[in-house]
């Protein structure tokens, strides 16, 4: 029985290659995003990134063992423009990566600084591909939107809604269902300048198979939000 990957020195992110080959690749995710590197790219200003979003209810929230996982697939979704060429990208779910103090916890780092936690949502390419599974296989099959957390004295509502469900689902492998109305729009911060690199997955099977769209401007949620046990 392979061992469960993790974040340990024996099952972490150093020996990931060794069970799973994609994570030795030349694009594998997350970064250190060096701002003095970061080139702008004129062309990324002219096609605006847009995105429209359904609100939705009773959405499935799983414990991923991870963190927590909101399946939200919405056929009504749209991400397109920015990096993203001419093709259209649809919501499939959005899950957060935390860690034990809020001093630490986000996947991507700007300038060797981490955040308290950081928020994926994770759309698919529906121009090219049918289904998420197969977009995954695919090096642009995959975009996902990332904001980072910031802890502050202001809760954020939205993530609210999510974090008080979680003392139902204390275990990896359940799932209950957020009953109130959740309007993925509102995880975005205000100032939507972003860092954008062809990646990965950021946990194995590690597929190089996603656009990373790193917001700029972090979300601010309290220190209970982002560091529940
Ligand atoms: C982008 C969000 C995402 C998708 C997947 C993983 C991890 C993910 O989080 S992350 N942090 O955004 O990279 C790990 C398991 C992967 C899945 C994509 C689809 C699969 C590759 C399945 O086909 C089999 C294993 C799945
Ligand atoms: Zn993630």
């Amino acid at each position: 029985m392979a061992a469960e990957w993790g974040y340990s020195p024996t099952n972490g992110p150093d020996v990931w290659a060794r069970l799973f080959p994609q994570a030795g690749g030349a694009r594998q995710s997350p970064v250190d995003i060096c701002t003095s590197i970061a080139s702008s790219d004129s062309n990324l200003e002219m096609k605006k990134l847009t995105f429209a979003y359904e609100s939705q209810s009773d959405l499935r929230i799983l414990n991923t063992g991870h963190g927590w996982k909101v399946e939200a697939p919405q056929s009504g979704s749209r991400l397109e423009g920015g990096p993203l060429g001419e093709d259209i990208y649809q919501l499939e779910q959005f899950h957060c990566h935390w860690g034990e103090t809020s001093a630490e916890g986000s996947e991507h780092t700007v300038d060797g600084r981490a955040y308290a936690g950081e928020l994926h949502l994770v759309h698919w390419n529906t121009t090219k591909y049918q289904s998420f599974a197969e977009a995954a296989q695919h090096p642009d099959g995959l975009a996902v939107l990332g904001v980072f957390f910031d802890v502050g004295n202001e809760s954020n509502d939205e993530i609210e809604k999510i974090v008080s469900t979680l003392s139902e689902i204390k275990f990896k492998g359940q799932f209950t269902d957020i009953p109130d109305v959740i309007d993925p729009t509102t995880f975005l911060p205000s100032g939507l300048g972003y860092w954008t690199y062809l990646g990965s997955l950021t946990t194995p099977p590690c597929n190089e198979c996603v656009i990373w769209i790193v917001y700029k401007e972090p979300i601010t949620v309290t220190e209970e939000q982002v560091t529940y046990h």
